[in-house]
């Protein structure tokens, strides 16, 4: 028998609540406790048994998914009418492309500014302008501004011909007649009058300001939108009266008012004239380029601070950030002297204490009453770019809806590139480089990543992080002399008498003379070409060669272009794009030759560009 060890009851004190507990989770664990344990113990809570769940009522699956809505089409979106009949018949554009569907959905539907980025020549900057001026007719200012003109007498030529109109709707063409009487009457008396006088709506204000980075785009927005206001405004007329029993007068006949639009811009223009108009004329929309906007007097200055859209057209050329990895030296030359739309911008935006401070000339605006609402695009938006846009300026409103319509690669599927080494022996076809190891970091390309959502606090390489950013890219080749050898101008006679072609564009350096190309090119090839103007006289029968700088490539639609050449090696591999994308436009098919000087690094860096591009040149078959 074990001798009986008495313990105090005191010690026992630190084993019993870890019994008690030990004893509740777990069971006991030594057989000769079981019995203590009991009395321990509370009486063990036995939970009741659930009833059994009812089974679920099972939904019934609807039999058919009703419909999505249709994204591109005009219907859909509800596209004021008459707009939809204008676009129908002054660009025979009766449906909208998907990004366009897109686009306007967005714009419709959210009021976030907007970013977008697609391939050239798919309708963005179209869309953009459908958009604006759909917002015109909504509110109601054209109507109200047809409706403010007077009563007059004569003007009988441009009334519409009603050749055998029957005499119980005399009374309706009339109307219709007087209608467009005023109309006109008003319009060649005095078009200087301020839109608030003029009945056309509320202030004397610019609802729109578009910004184009050159003259040629800006005049490009303004006849879009001279064409399409001057339908709708012949529309509006038509609906007064019965339209069915009217002829609609024809297209060109109504002139578009200044109240409506104003286009400013460098280049072939009276700027006094631009300055007088507008000083006594406030357009709805305004159209301009950043220089010229800048170079306005403060007396016929237009308010920008009751905007209520900015359109940045072409942005990553406004704005001409620096290259992702320029030197310190072109950073700080570049945040010294900002570019005139980011000053712009930044005064409308009321951010305007950093650039006075930066470019003291800098027109000084009242401070924004309301902030637009900001619509940038470009093909060629990087994710520097965006977060310049969006973090280091703060320009938009939060987090900026990015509309990506790049699927894929940067050069549109339909086209065919080629390129050509030339000197001044012989011509023969690039030889592609299988891959680049590192494309990213050479280019300022889009990469795949650049369709993440941006976060506040990276930090990217490119943007000066401290302040505005960019600068200017003047890496173009220098200020050196442009000169292109013979060889040059025997490639360009080859290629334009062996392709067929509706218009070729030959694209040059900025720095080399037009005339003098087009001179070289007649003289030592016989072959004719002319220079790009906006208002060149569309192509015949035989085609026709218009030769222009590279600058100009930006958003340019030429109609018909079926051929680019891109003499020597671009600027940037952004360059090529815009310059490749003048043609292939709209799903259309296109060819894009490169003719570049075989000389020191050419070659190696011709081929590093379409790496980076992802194109493979196909060989030119009359070429070895
Ligand atoms: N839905 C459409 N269907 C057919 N043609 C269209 C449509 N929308 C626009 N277009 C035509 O496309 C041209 C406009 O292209 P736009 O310049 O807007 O393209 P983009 O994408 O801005 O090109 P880029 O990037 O080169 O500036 C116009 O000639 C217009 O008539």
């Amino acid at each position: 028998m074990l001798p009986l060890v008495r313990v105090p009851w005191s010690r026992t004190l630190p084993w019993r609540p870890t019994l008690v507990r030990n004893l509740a989770t777990r069971g006991p664990p030594i057989p000769k406790f079981r019995d203590r344990a009991a009395k321990l113990l509370p009486t063990p809570f036995i939970r009741p048994e659930r009833p059994p769940r009812p089974p679920r009522p099972t939904r019934a699956k609807p039999t058919a998914r009703a419909p999505e809505p249709e994204v591109n089409t005009f219907a859909s979106l509800h596209i004021h009418p008459v707009l939809v009949r204008a676009v129908a018949e002054t660009f025979a554009v009766r449906e909208l492309t998907e990004l366009q569907g897109h686009l306007l959905r967005k714009l419709f539907d959210q009021s976030e500014d907007l970013v977008l980025r697609a391939h050239t020549g798919t309708g963005k900057s179209f869309a953009i302008l459908l958009y604006l001026i759909h917002m015109l007719l909504t509110q109601g200012h054209l109507q109200r501004h047809l409706k403010s003109l007077r009563a007059t007498e004569d003007e009988p030529e441009i009334l519409p011909t009603v050749p055998s109109q029957p005499a119980e709707s005399r009374a309706l063409g009339d109307a219709f007649v007087d209608a467009l009487n005023l109309y006109q009457e008003a319009q060649a008396k005095d078009t200087h009058k301020s839109s608030a006088a003029n009945g056309l709506g509320n202030l004397p204000h610019p609802s729109a300001l578009i910004l184009a980075p050159n003259t040629e785009l800006a005049l490009q927005f303004a006849a879009w939108a001279d064409r399409l206001l001057e339908a709708c405004q012949r529309h509006l007329l038509a609906e007064r009266v019965d339209a069915d029993r009217l002829k609609l007068p024809a297209p060109g006949r109504i002139v578009t008012d200044a109240t409506l639009y104003q286009v400013l811009y460098r280049g072939g223009a009276d700027p006094e004239a631009q300055a007088r108009v507008l000083a006594t004329t406030t357009p709805w929309l305004l159209i301009a380029t950043p220089q010229r906007l800048q170079e306005i007097p403060a007396t016929a200055r237009p308010r920008l601070d009751r905007l209520r859209w900015l359109v940045l057209d072409e942005v990553d050329h406004l704005l001409s950030l620096p290259r992702r990895f320029a030197p310190v030296r072109q950073r700080n030359i570049r945040r010294k002297h900002p570019k005139g739309a980011e000053l712009l911008t930044d005064l409308i935006m009321g951010r305007t204490a950093r650039s006075s401070r930066v470019a003291p000339n800098a027109p000084a605006l009242p401070a924004p009453v309301q902030r637009p609402r900001l619509l940038v695009n470009s093909a060629t938006i990087n994710r520097d770019l965006r977060y310049f846009i969006t973090h280091a300026k703060g320009w938009t409103n939060g987090a900026a809806i990015f509309l990506d319509g790049q699927a894929s690669g940067f050069s549109p599927a339909t086209l065919r590139h080629h390129c050509l080494l030339l000197n001044h022996e012989s011509i023969r076809n690039l030889k592609p480089k299988a891959s680049d190891p590192n494309p990213e970091v050479m280019s300022d390309l889009p990469t795949p990543d650049d369709t993440a959502p941006l976060n506040a606090e990276e930090t990217l390489p490119s943007v000066d992080g401290s302040e505005d950013g960019p600068p200017v890219t003047p890496r173009v080749r220098g200020r050196r002399v442009i000169e292109y050898g013979e060889g040059v101008y025997e490639a360009v006679a080859e290629v334009c008498r062996h392709e067929t072609y509706d218009t070729l564009l030959v694209f040059i350096h900025n720095d080399f003379s037009t005339q003098a190309f087009i001179d070289r090119l007649a003289i030592e090839e016989g072959v004719r070409a002319q220079a790009f103007t906006p208002d060149v006289a569309p192509a015949g029968p035989e085609g026709r060669i218009l030769v222009l700088g590279e600058r100009t490539a930006r958003g340019l639609d030429i109609p018909g272009v079926t051929h680019v050449l891109i003499v020597d090696i671009p600027s940037s591999v952004q360059s090529f794009i815009h310059m490749a994308g003048r043609t292939g436009r709209m799903g259309r098919s296109g060819k894009v030759f490169a003719l570049l000087q075989d000389r020191g690094s050419t070659e190696n860096r011709a081929q590093t560009m379409y790496a980076q591009l992802g194109i493979t040149p196909q060989p030119y078959e009359l070429v070895e």
